[in-house]
């Protein structure tokens, strides 16, 4: 087994690069407004109900056209994931492994392709898509090997005319419910967890974002996933997710979402079905409103960068985003200059075109929700740039920065999900850390410091699951900066780390006396 390593990112510099880009969005372009059906126990199920999903960017656009689950349908998967499980537990690990290696290099083939398809339905930019891309793969290849190392549990002592073993079994059905902002990566990253860990699986995939989870359940089966180990069922959520989340067969739930639904999920999981014989057990990775803090020794330049890059990258549409700026005094006013210079550069427009750096926001709503923050702003700080929005053919926002807010301001405290960044000036470093901590969140966090002990000081004391040191906030690795955050950003289950697949198993303990 080669050694894991995270699957690079193109480069976009190299014209050949480009173009084999502009040829993968042909090849997507080719097959926009297909019909794709629901897949149980391996049979195509196509329902006159659809999930129509289209492009952020151009908003008549139609993706696909997407069959929708029902309660029915939902129950007909249960049952068929739940008999599959008798089977699929027993599947050597190696061989449930092996599946994730060859479903990563048939992706790693079809890279620009998946990539693509991404700026199609997410809004991705260039360099958004191939990353979430490259995610994917990296949870695949990671996942089977940690999946290897765990195979045989883990060492126990044993006595004289006694032997001890502790090994991991899997839990039974899961359900997985992704988010639509890494579309790709985290629907699959949570989907093979669960499944390689010796699971079945339920998944039901945002209904912004389903063909490209429909696309890559396509490159499981041609991987040699046995019919039934995932079922791909769209739905509403509070249909389809509600009836699951609720089914006294579920054993586990695999949710990454915003902490409004998470929440209805960890309440409604903890209430026992009837018939039920188990506690479920619940995966939440939630929101954030992540704080980038700048000291008065630090390099001016990278913090401006930093900033610009944690606040904007995808529109700030990630939960790792840096929507907040908490700056020293000393070097609030360069700060805030640079880091407005330097937003004013950024190029908002269709993201298939490479030019433009900052794409939409997701849907109709999300820009209503962005747009109506944004005047929130204006009468809590000064805007000093951006604030504007253009939903007449794809939902645009410009990047946005408000001065001079208090941190306890609610664009300060609640998560927007788009392009908008609060300044907010700090006395001191102890101050900053302070603003820092004082949100409900606890996910990502970054420092721009020279200074080592305060580097010392925010490693102990700044609550989040992800600090970053001299950089930006966002853009974790899978297998170097597992990802998960504290209190209201959920249960710090640190995907794409190495305790992360204990998370869908249990543990059996067997003693044998001779
Ligand atoms: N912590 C992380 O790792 C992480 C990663 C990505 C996104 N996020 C967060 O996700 C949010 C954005 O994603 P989103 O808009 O897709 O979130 P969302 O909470 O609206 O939806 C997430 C998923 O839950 C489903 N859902 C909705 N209602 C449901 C219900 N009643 N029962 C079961 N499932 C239901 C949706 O269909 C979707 O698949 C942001 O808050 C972001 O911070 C967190
Ligand atoms: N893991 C991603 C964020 C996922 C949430 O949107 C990052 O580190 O930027």
């Amino acid at each position: 087994m080669i050694p894991y390593k995270h699957e690079p990112f193109t480069d976009f510099s190299i014209e050949e690069n480009r173009k084999a880009y502009e040829e993968a969005l042909k090849t997507v372009e080719g097959y926009l407004g297909q019909d794709y059906p629901l897949i149980i126990g391996g049979e195509r199920v196509t329902t006159d109900d659809k999930i129509v999903s289209y492009n952020p960017a151009k908003k008549d656009e139609v993706v696909g056209r997407v069959s929708k689950a029902n309660k029915e349908l939902a129950e007909r998967a249960m049952k068929v994931a739940d008999e599959k499980f008798n089977t699929w537990k027993k599947v050597n690990p190696e061989v449930r492994a092996d599946i994730l290696f060859k479903a990563a290099a048939i992706v790693r083939r079809r890279k620009n392709e998946f990539s693509a398809l991404l700026t199609k339905e997410a809004g991705k930019p260039w360099n958004e898509a191939d990353a979430d891309t490259a995610e994917a793969i990296d949870f695949m290849e990671y996942y089977g090997r940690q999946m290897l190392r765990l195979k045989d549990g883990m060492p126990m002592e044993s006595r004289p005319g006694e032997f001890n073993r502790y090994d991991y079994i899997p839990l039974g059905v899961g359900v997985v419910i992704p988010p639509w902002n890494f579309a790709f990566a985290i629907m699959a990253g949570t989907t093979v967890a669960a499944m390689v860990t010796g699971n079945t699986v339920l998944l039901k995939p945002s209904s912004s974002t389903p063909v490209v989870a429909y696309k890559f359940i396509e490159v499981m089966e041609e991987a040699g996933m046995p019919a039934g180990v995932i079922n791909f069922i769209p739905g509403s959520g509070a249909e389809v997710g509600d009836y699951l989340v609720d089914h006294p067969r579920t054993r586990f739930i695999s949710f990454t979402g915003s902490r409004e639904v998470g929440l209805r999920i960890f309440e409604r999981s903890s209430k026992v079905s009837e018939g039920q014989i188990w506690m479920k057990r619940l995966i939440a990775e939630m929101g954030g409103k992540n704080s980038v803090v700048v000291d008065n020794d630090a390099d001016l330049e990278l913090a401006a960068q930093s900033i610009v890059k944690s606040a904007f990258g995808f529109s700030g549409q990630k939960c790792s985003a840096g929507a907040r700026a908490i700056v020293h005094q000393d070097v609030y006013d360069e700060v805030l200059e640079r880091s407005i210079a330097l937003t004013k550069e950024l190029v908002v427009g269709d993201p298939t075109d490479f030019s433009n750096k900052v794409g939409p926001v997701v849907d109709q709503a999300a820009f209503d929700k962005i747009m109506k923050y944004i005047e929130i702003g204006k009468k809590e700080g000064r805007l000093v740039a951006g604030g504007e929005g253009d939903d007449s053919t794809g939902y645009f926002i410009q990047p946005t920065i408000f001065a001079d807010v208090d941190s306890k301001d609610r664009i300060m405290q609640e998560e927007i999900f788009g392009p908008v960044v609060g300044f907010t000036k700090a006395k001191s470093f102890d101050e900053a850390i302070e603003m820092a901590n004082n949100t409900e969140y606890g996910l990502t966090g970054a420092v721009i410091t020279r200074n080592r002990e305060h580097i010392e000081q925010a490693r102990e004391d700044f609550h989040v699951g992800n600090l970053y040191f001299n950089r930006n906030a966002t853009g974790a690795i899978v297998g170097y900066q597992s990802f998960g955050g504290f209190n209201m950003s959920g249960t710090d289950s640190k995907a794409g780390g190495p305790d992360y697949l204990q998370l869908h198993m249990q543990a059996k303990v067997t003693s044998e006396t001779f």
